[in-house]
C-alpha cells in the first residue's frame, strides 16, 4: 500500500500518516500550510512526522499539476484525503474558504484520481455534521443528511454527492468516513477541548453552549487513536477502483461510515472533567446555543463500521483528556506559552 495523505500536517492527517509508516506503509504528504490556526503547530507536527521519515509537499490540493506529477512518480495505490477547511463555526466568517478547499478541492482531487491509471482508491473525511437538525440517535448511515445546520456541514454532504458521481462515471472507489468530535494530542486549537485548556489555564472565562429550556449539549466524543484505527480500516477494505483512464469496468465500491463513540457527554462534563485534570476551576460562562452552525447533540450508531472492518472505540474521554491534557502541558508549558 503507497498512499498520498492529503491534510497529513493536519491534527488527523499527523496520526494517520504516522500510524501507516509505523505498520510499513509508503506515505507522502500532501498540505497547504494554511492560517486557519497556528501554523506554527502545523510546522511542529511535519518536524514529528520527518524524524520518523514522513515527508509533506507544500501545496494546494486545487493544484491539478502539481497531483498529477506526484502520481506520475508515484504509484499511489490509496488516498487518505483529510486536507479541507474544518471548523463548523468558522464558515460564517470566511464561506469561500468551504468553497475553495471542500468543493473546489475535492473535485480536483478526484479530477486526477480518475484520469490516473491504475486509479488509486480513496477514503476521505466527511464529518458527523451532515446529519444537521436531525433529532432521531443514534444516528445511523441511512438517516437523512439534507438538513446541513452550517455550511461546512454542507460541503461535507455535497462531498458525499460529488462522491457518487465520480464512482458512478469513473469506476472510483470511494469510502467517506463521518468522524464523530475527534480529540487528543496534537489537536486543533479552534476545537471546544483546546480553547477549554488553554483558558481555564489562563483563568479567562469559557462560554458554555446551553440548548433552550437548559437543554444539554453534547457530542460522541471520539478519541484520535480510535479514528486513526477506523481510517486504516477502511483502507485495508477498499476495493480497487475498477474505471481505468476514465472507462468505467463495472460497478466500484461506495461506502460511508460513522466513526464515533460509544455514547455522547455532554459539554458540562468535559469542562468537569478538564478541571479536575488541570486542578483549576473553570469560569463558566453559560450562553445560548447560538444560530452559528451548532448543532445540540450528536450520537453515532457505529455498527456498519464495526462488522465492515471491525471498528471499535475503546478511550473514552476521561482517559482521551488526561492524554491530552498531557500532550498540552509538555508542548505549551504550564499554559504560560499558549498558541495564539
Ligand atoms: N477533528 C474533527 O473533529 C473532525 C470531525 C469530522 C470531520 N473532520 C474532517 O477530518 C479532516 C481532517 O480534520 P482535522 O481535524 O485534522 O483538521 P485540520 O484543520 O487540523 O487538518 C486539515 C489540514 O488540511 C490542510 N488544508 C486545508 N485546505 C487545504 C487545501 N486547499 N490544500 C491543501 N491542504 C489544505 C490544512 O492546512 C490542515 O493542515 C477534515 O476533512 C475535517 O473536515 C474532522
Ligand atoms: O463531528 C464533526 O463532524 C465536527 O466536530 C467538531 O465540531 P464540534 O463538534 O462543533 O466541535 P467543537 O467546536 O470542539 O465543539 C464541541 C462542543 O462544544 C460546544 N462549544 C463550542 C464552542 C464554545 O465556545 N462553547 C461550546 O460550548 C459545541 O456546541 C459542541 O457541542 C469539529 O470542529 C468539526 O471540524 C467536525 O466536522
Amino acid at each position: 500500500m503507497c498512499v498520498l495523505v492529503t491534510g497529513a500536517a493536519g491534527f488527523v492527517g499527523t496520526h494517520v500518516s504516522a500510524a501507516l509508516k509505523r505498520r510499513g506503509n509508503g506515505v507522502l504528504g500532501l498540505d497547504n500550510f494554511n492560517d486557519y490556526y497556528d501554523p506554527s503547530l502545523k510546522r511542529a507536527r511535519q518536524e514529528l512526522l520527518e524524524r520518523s521519515g514522513v515527508y509533506i509537499v507544500e501545496a494546494d490540493i486545487n493544484d491539478a499539476t502539481l497531483l498529477k506529477k506526484l502520481f506520475e512518480i508515484v504509484a499511489f495505490t490509496h488516498v487518505m484525503h483529510l486536507a479541507a477547511q474544518a471548523g463548523v463555526r468558522y464558515a460564517m466568517e470566511n464561506p469561500s474558504s468551504y468553497v475553495h478547499s471542500n468543493i473546489a478541492g475535492l473535485v480536483t482531487m478526484l479530477e486526477v484520481c480518475k484520469s490516473v491509471n491504475p486509479q488509486p482508491s480513496i477514503v476521505w473525511a466527511s464529518s458527523s455534521s451532515v446529519y444537521g437538525l436531525n433529532t432521531k440517535v443514534p444516528f445511523s448511515e441511512r438517516d437523512r443528511t439534507d438538513q446541513p445546520a452550517s455550511l461546512y456541514a454542507a460541503t461535507k454532504k455535497a462531498g458525499e454527492e460529488i462522491a457518487h458521481t465520480y464512482n458512478h462515471i469513473y469506476g472510483l472507489s470511494i469510502t467517506g468516513l463521518r468522524f464523530f468530535t475527534v480529540y487528543g494530542p496534537w489537536g486543533r486549537p479552534d476545537m471546544a477541548y483546546f480553547f477549554f485548556t488553554r483558558d481555564i489555564l489562563k483563568g479567562k472565562s469559557i462560554p458554555i453552549f446551553e440548548a433552550a429550556n437548559h437543554g444539554t449539549v453534547a457530542r460522541d466524543f471520539t478519541y484520535i487513536d480510535d479514528i486513526v484505527k477506523g481510517c486504516l480500516g477502511a483502507l485495508d477494505t477498499a476495493k480497487k477502483s475498477t474505471g481505468s483512464g476514465g472507462k468505467k469496468k463495472g460497478p466500484a465500491q461506495l461506502r460511508v461510515f460513522n466513526l464515533g463513540n460509544t455514547s455522547p457527554v455532554p459539554v458540562f462534563d468535559l469542562v468537569s472533567i478538564l478541571e479536575k485534570l488541570l486542578k483549576v476551576k473553570a469560569k463558566r460562562l453559560i450562553m445560548k446555543l447560538p444560530r452559528n452552525g451548532d448543532v445540540q447533540f450528536t450520537h453515532a450508531n457505529i455498527s456498519l463500521a464495526q462488522k465492515e472492518f471491525g471498528y471499535k472505540p475503546t478511550t473514552d474521554l476521561q482517559t482521551g483528556l488526561k492524554k491530552f491534557v498531557r500532550w498540552y502541558l509538555s508542548y505549551y508549558g504550564n499554559g504560560k506559552k499558549s498558541v495564539q
